[in-house]
């Protein structure tokens, strides 16, 4: 693609619209002959750093701020186009949305600190169920009917979304339902994405490391409204939700459609919920009539992600009624509340993604109804991540389970015992095991009947990441290698 064509909104130097480019990248590690390389100012790293060695490797054209043109002048080949702009993240995704041109004809958004990747799988389902190629894009990677694809960051950065994007619509994937996580809203990296409609699930304590202030945190969620939805979008939102009224005002000041669900929403309106074995039954007022959908999920939490997925489904043009008995036949997103187990005394392992206080409070409130015996919780926290989050997890485990498990998360670059310590210093009472296999082996060992164990933390994860390397580990064959080796041990009497 030529220089001007992919630098749209840009003032291209003279004589240099014609050149020819034949990548993008925003890491020198990946240039190619032919790239252009954007110059990104990171949280580690200033990309202008890398310029010479991206000139090296082929780039031929530099996206960079412009108060850095300048400085990278002198330095690079005078061949090199230095391009210049105000927002060089924002304006590589707009490249990169140029450049990876295809999309499928709907796609829909969802952010908030909880409840994400549920939302996006349910709404690719519902999609689906409607006879349409669908998929989801996020926490799990990419999710089609044929399977799931490899995930790495919630929101990808944007040349690996639009590449993405583009590949789906080849593929004549027609409707999509993706992440936004505040980290890729924050960072541009969903700019140029063409969305039909964008919701909100709720906003909780999480990832106090990367903003500053939970206005920060919240103000980066709200780009998805304020700066990405276009006109004539439609806004899905829960009133009765602590903030929801932020992104309703900025529906109503910018002639948004607003598509309300819940207690008090008006197209989905919850008029009633009663548990009904594993499941729940729903009650619904609607502008299309009255209806009652059993959901085959527990926890209050699943209602409002099932009933926003459906909220995203409509305002995608599909109709009430079939989206709404499409809920009847939701499964779980992989790993959230997930059955993971029985073992022979009669107790239950479920396999949960709750890694926030709210997350762990509404995962555990979820299962307590289900406990007829204890509820125990087996938790974590992953290092390089928000520190204040760890002690109140352990709060959150401690008054809402009968028996806590400490144990490691993905550690990261910290050392795993501090990272313990501070979710100890909120539960106390707990029981510390470094190894999350021989904390599994434990929780596992206590079960009664009727009792249920809860493994938080790592969901459908399926490496624990120590230092910079990533060892095997998945929780739910953790549970099933546990619960083998008690059967076998009360087989032999052991
Ligand atoms: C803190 C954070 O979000 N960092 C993201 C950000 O990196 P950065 O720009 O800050 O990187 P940096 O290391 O400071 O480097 C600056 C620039 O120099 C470049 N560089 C660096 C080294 C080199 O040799 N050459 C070079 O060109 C880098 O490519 C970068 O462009 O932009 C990169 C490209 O988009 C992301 O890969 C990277 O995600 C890191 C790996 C990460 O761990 N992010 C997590 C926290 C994250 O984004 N999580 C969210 C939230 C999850 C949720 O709760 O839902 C997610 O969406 O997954
Ligand atoms: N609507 C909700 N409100 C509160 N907690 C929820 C909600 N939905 C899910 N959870 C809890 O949060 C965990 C993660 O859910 P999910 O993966 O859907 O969210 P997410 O926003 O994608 O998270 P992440 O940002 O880590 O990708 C679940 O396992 C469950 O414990
Ligand atoms: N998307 C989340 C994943 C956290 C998963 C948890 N197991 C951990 O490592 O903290 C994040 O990047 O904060
Ligand atoms: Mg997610």
């Amino acid at each position: 693609m030529q220089l001007q064509q992919l630098a749209a909104d840009l003032t291209v130097p003279d004589g240099a619209g014609s050149l020819a480019i034949s990548g993008l990248t925003a890491d020198s590690r990946q240039v190619l002959p032919g790239f252009l390389f954007a110059a990104l100012k990171g949280v580690h790293a200033d990309g202008a750093g890398f310029a010479v060695q991206a000139a090296a490797a082929g780039a031929v054209a530099i996206l960079c701020a412009q108060d850095a043109v300048a400085g990278l002048r002198g330095q690079l080949p005078e061949t090199v186009v230095l391009l210049g702009c105000e927002d060089p993240r924002r304006s590589l995704a707009l490249m990169a949305a140029r450049f990876h041109a295809a999309q499928p004809q709907v796609v829909v958004a969802v952010t908030g600190t909880s409840g994400k990747t549920s939302v996006a799988e349910f709404t690719r389902q519902i999609f689906q169920s409607a006879g349409h190629k669908s998929a989801s894009l996020g926490t799990l990677g990419t999710v089609t009917a044929d399977g799931q694809g490899y995930g790495g960051l919630t929101t990808p950065d944007p040349v690996g979304l639009h590449k993405e994007l583009d590949r789906l619509a080849r593929d004549h994937v027609t409707h999509l339902a993706l992440e936004a996580s505040s980290h890729g809203l924050d960072q541009h990296r969903l700019d140029g994405v063409r969305l039909t409609a964008a919701a909100f699930t709720n906003l909780g304590r999480d990832h106090m490391d990367y903003h500053p202030t939970v206005e920060d945190y919240l103000t980066a969620k709200l780009r998805l409204f304020r700066d990405l939805l276009p006109k004539g979008g439609t806004v899905v939102v829960d009133p009765g939700e602590k903030y929801a009224d932020r992104v309703i005002s900025i529906a109503q000041d910018r002639g948004l459609q607003l598509l309300t669900v819940g207690e008090t929403g008006k197209t989905l309106k919850l008029t009633g919920l009663r548990p009904s074995g594993f499941g729940q039954v729903l009650t619904l007022e609607t502008p299309r009539g009255n209806y009652t959908v059993t959901l085959p999920l527990i926890g209050r939490f699943q209602v409002s992600n099932a009933l926003t997925a459906a909220g995203l489904a409509i305002a995608s043009g599909l109709d009430t009624g079939p989206v709404l008995r499409a809920l009847e036949n939701i499964k779980g997103a992989p790993g959230r509340l997930e059955f993971s187990g029985k073992t022979k005394s009669g107790g239950l392992v479920v396999v949960d993604y709750a890694h926030k206080p709210d997350a762990l409070e509404n995962a555990l409130a979820a299962l307590r109804p289900f406990a007829s015996g204890r509820l125990g919780v087996i938790i974590g926290a992953g290092g390089d991540r928000d520190p204040g989050k760890r002690q109140l997890m352990g709060k959150a485990a401690q008054e809402r389970a009968d028996f806590v498990i400490v144990t490691d998360d993905n550690p990261r670059s910290e050392d795993p015992a501090l990272i313990r310590k501070a979710v100890l210093k909120g539960a106390p009472a707990a029981r510390e095991i470094a190894d999350r296999a021989e904390a599994i082996r434990e929780g596992v060992r206590q079960l009664k009947a009727g009792d249920i164990l809860c493994v938080a933390g790592k969901g459908h994860e399926t490496g624990q990441i120590v230092g910079n390397r990533v060892l095997p580990f998945s929780d739910h064959d953790a549970v099933a290698e546990a619960i083998a080796e008690q059967e076998s041990a009360m087989e032999t009497g052991a």
